[in-house]
């Protein structure tokens, strides 16, 4: 067996190679969430830039939507996600990202439980859970969540007056699990470094991204400050599967 590292251009075109993508496993992700009350532009603008400033994911939280306007949006955003080769969660709404073709669910506290979602989703979509303890965290990666979501680990205007639960916290949680932990909350290019430093698999933003003025350069410094990180995912959230032709390293394997 013949194997060379694939960048993209024409060699999987070569007849006899087939190509096998290889999970960038050092890869932090920037997953951004939507959020109709802190948005600088449209939204379809936004998540345009967004992607083609690096973003990995993009997560629809529209929480008091009806099913058919969060289809209708994520109808809408799909084709810039999936141009820019990045990949569309849903938040809470399983049936729409079912019907979406979605790479999967976030759900939050008040949806279904992983349990009764696993059997709904098809074997490679995401099941990913928010978690505010190592309890919880333990507890998610039990029942077969794909990854998991700490925070909030700064002061942010999502949670006003709560106190902030820190990067002790969230390395703590890091430890204690074997799946992808993403964190959240008031992450931002002064603080993204020490979250960086506890082995998560990346981190998940509203406000850094969404109420920028400028969300193309805001995701571009993001991302280029991890992909600049002398740090390492403890366990990296394989890329949604255009995104390897993209951005990934691959392989070809003959
Ligand atoms: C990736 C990610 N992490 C955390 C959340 C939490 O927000 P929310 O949807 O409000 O969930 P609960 O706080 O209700 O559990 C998220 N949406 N995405
Ligand atoms: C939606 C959400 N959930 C959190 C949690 O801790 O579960 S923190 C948060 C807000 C994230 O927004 P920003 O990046 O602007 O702080
Ligand atoms: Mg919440």
């Amino acid at each position: 067996m013949r194997t060379v590292k694939w960048n993209g251009g024409l060699l999987d075109r070569i007849p006899g190679w087939k190509k096998v993508f290889v999970v960038s496993e050092s890869r932090f992700q920037l997953h951004v969430i939507t959020d109709g009350k802190r948005q600088s532009q449209e939204l379809y603008d936004i998540v345009e830039a967004a992607v083609r400033g690096g973003a990995d994911v993009i997560q629809l939280r529209y929480k008091s939507a009806p099913a058919l306007d969060l289809y209708r949006l994520a109808e809408a955003i799909r084709p810039a996600i999936r141009g820019a080769g990045a990949g569309l969660l849903i938040n809470d709404r399983v049936d729409v990202a079912l019907a979406t073709g979605a790479e999967g669910v976030h759900l939050a506290a008040k949806s279904l439980p992983i349990a009764a979602t696993r059997p709904l989703m098809q074997g490679d979509q995401w099941i990913g859970c928010s978690v505010h303890s190592v309890e919880e965290a333990v507890k998610a990666e039990q029942v077969g969540a794909s990854y998991i979501t700490y925070g909030h680990i700064f002061a942010t205007n999502s949670k006003p007056g709560l106190p902030p639960r820190g990067v002790d916290a969230l390395r703590r949680v890091v430890d204690a699990v074997n799946i992808p932990v993403l964190a959240i909350g008031g992450i931002t290019m002064e603080n993204i470094d020490e979250v960086l430093a506890t082995g998560v698999a990346g981190i998940a933003v509203i406000g850094a991204v969404m109420a920028d003025l400028e969300p193309e350069r805001a995701a571009r410094e993001l991302r280029q400050r991890m992909d600049a990180s002398h740090h390492r995912p403890k366990k990296a959230l394989p890329l949604a599967k255009a995104l390897s032709d993209q951005h990934g390293r691959s392989e070809i394997v003959q």
